[in-house]
């Protein structure tokens, strides 16, 4: 069985519930889900100001789990952010929810569609498109214009609009597929997937079954090149000890 560690880079216990959950319901029988979040941070990510500030509590938390021997470790923020820096520190596996959703999307789909939160994060998901070779897979880019928390108000308001702009998407934009762009509409997939009758894809559950496969493979993150460990330097302050 594994232990793999899924890190909800916002500080929002409620979407790091939500996400474990989503985890939890695809993992293989005996697989166990370590959800963690920073232990201080932004409590939700909605552009590069945010995903800066979640990078140093993603890190410190791939080399916890590092440490305590995971088999693979989860960004679960669209952004993806610190996946390359959490690569260098990783032993196992790291993958985004961004990353695992789009090449999903790929496998079943000639071209997909991605739905998220507020317009300017948008951006981000084109410029992760563009990093992973994705950008021509892409027919459209969506935004429901609420806030990231929205998701977790209890009022149904948000997964309303995921629901309209996923049967938009599908409708005008001659995708194939959808690509959810929030790990807080991780627990939507199935059931839009049903409604829509066409995939509609969670990063968080197709980047835990990424997981199981690498690991049933036997492939780890390379520690050849630019993914090799940090190279050793004393780090000052709040960073000393992270690189080791
Ligand atoms: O960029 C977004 O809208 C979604 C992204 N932000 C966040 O706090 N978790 C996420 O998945």
């Amino acid at each position: 069985p594994l232990i793999i560690q899924v890190i909800n880079p916002n500080t929002s216990d409620a979407m790091t519930a939500t996400i474990a959950a989503a985890a939890r319901v695809v993992a293989a029988p005996g697989n166990e889900i370590l959800a963690v979040c920073p232990q201080e941070g932004a409590p939700s990510i909605e552009g590069h100001f945010d995903e800066a500030i979640a990078t140093l509590g993603v890190l410190e938390q791939v080399k916890l789990g590092r440490d305590a021997g995971v088999d693979g470790h989860i960004i679960a923020c669209f952004g993806d952010p610190g996946l390359l820096a959490a690569r260098e520190l990783a032993t196992a596996p790291v993958i985004g929810i961004a990353e695992a959703a789009m090449h999903l999307a790929t496998l079943v789909a000639t071209r997909f569609s991605i739905v998220t939160t507020l317009p300017r994060t948008l951006t981000i998901a084109r410029h992760l498109l563009h990093q992973y070779g994705f950008e021509r897979h892409c027919a459209g880019l969506h935004a429901i214009d609420l806030p990231v928390l929205a998701l977790e108000d209890g009022s149904g308001t948000a997964q309303q609009k995921v629901r309209e702009q996923c049967i938009a998407a599908r409708d005008r934009d001659g995708s194939g597929a959808v690509v959810l762009g929030c790990g807080g509409m991780a627990d939507l997939a199935r059931s839009l997937t049903d409604e829509l009758g066409i995939p509609v894809i969670d990063g968080v559950s197709a980047a835990v079954k990424m997981v199981e496969a690498l690991a049933a493979l036997g492939l780890r993150t390379s520690k050849q090149g630019d993914l090799a460990y940090p190279l050793a330097k004393p780090l000052s302050g709040r960073f000393h000890g992270l690189n080791q």
